[in-house]
């Protein structure tokens, strides 16, 4: 029978990382080892697959920026329509991994398998994740239960929805948690399946990364105690179209911010309330602020980040805050 063919698209990230000794799990270089050479370390992954690796980027993800989310879905995408291409892995920094999974989601209509993998300790480290990671991932990719699933995101033995899944901490292996639980679990390369996602995704998302030809500037402010608006006037002077709000709790806002916020608003600016709260956030329409009144938008259980992904989205393809919070309902 033949094996699945599985492309590996390396960005870089500590799952590419390098430290001065075995010692080093948390004091290393980002981005250094090329993906040949991490294929070429997990022999085993030959017998899952037939697998090639493409070098897309070599940087840490904490310096991806939209362009590179565009250069990264154009490839995908176009690996996607590949008769020769099963399904594919993206070895990415933990950063911003969910960012990108969140985005790929949305905008490459494929129901292959497209799952995205990182690590927390470099190669070099004593008890280094990535490659186990890694075989899971090609694991997952190889397993046709992973169609239609969207894009996926393997970490520490769990498989999760690439929409909902969160960097939660910065130091563990078991570093990734979704609020709505994993998909499912990786185990000595064999797949165990308990949920699927019910969101809009992939197929049946309304973007394409075909007809994105750039993103509109997202800006997001953090709500604290003793707040101003200082950050959300400047991100606005600098070209935001949409602004996130981190916000306290239900993604309230403060008394000292709320007027900002409406003028803001007034000229064009659309104000989305997320929630900076770490167990993931569940802003509600109209609970803590008058959203239909100021006609601000909710970015419902999406954190910030994930909600300037789908604001920016949202953008390239209308202006009118009850379509962008539709999106945000369906998403
Ligand atoms: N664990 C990691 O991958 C962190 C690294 N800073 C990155 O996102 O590239």
């Amino acid at each position: 029978q033949q094996k699945p063919q599985v492309m590996i698209l390396a960005t870089g990230g500590t799952i590419a990382g390098a430290g001065a000794s075995a010692a080093n799990s948390a004091t290393y270089q980002a981005a250094k080892v090329p993906v040949d050479k991490l294929i070429a370390g997990i022999p085993e992954i030959a017998k899952l697959a037939d697998v090639r690796g493409e070098q897309v980027f070599q940087i840490a993800s904490e310096s991806f920026t939209d362009e590179h989310l565009l250069t990264l879905g154009r490839r995908v995408a176009a690996l996607a329509k590949q008769d020769n291409v099963d399904a594919i892995v993206i070895t990415h920094g933990t950063d911003t991994l969910e960012e990108t999974a969140f985005f790929l989601n949305l905008v490459v209509p494929t129901d292959k398998p497209v799952v995205l993998v990182g690590s927390m300790r470099p190669g070099t480290a004593l008890s280094a994740d990535g490659a186990l990671n890694l075989y899971n991932a090609v694991a997952t990719a190889s397993d046709r239960a992973s169609r239609g699933k969207g894009v996926l995101v393997v970490m520490n033995d769990e498989i999760f929805s690439g929409r909902d899944v969160a960097k939660t901490i910065n130091i563990r292996t078991e570093a990734f948690k979704s609020p709505w639980g994993s998909l499912g679990m990786v185990v000595e390369g064999k797949t165990y399946w308990f949920r699927a996602p019910v969101k809009r995704h992939t197929v049946n998302s309304e973007f394409n990364i075909d007809s994105v030809k750039s993103l509109p500037s997202v800006g997001i402010a953090y709500g604290s105690g003793n707040a101003t608006d200082v950050a959300y006037k400047a991100l606005a002077a600098n070209g935001a179209k949409a602004i996130i709000h981190a916000g306290t709790g239900n993604g309230s806002v403060s008394a000292q911010v709320v007027p900002a916020l409406r003028e803001l608003r007034q000229q064009g600016v659309q104000i989305i309330r997320s929630a900076r709260v770490t167990g993931g956030g569940f802003v509600l329409r109209n609970a803590e602020q008058p959203d239909d009144q100021y006609d601000w938008v909710v970015s419902h259980d999406l954190n910030p980040q994930k909600a300037r992904i789908l604001a920016a989205l949202a953008l390239t393809r209308t202006t009118d805050a009850r379509e962008i919070q539709r999106f945000f309902m369906e998403y």
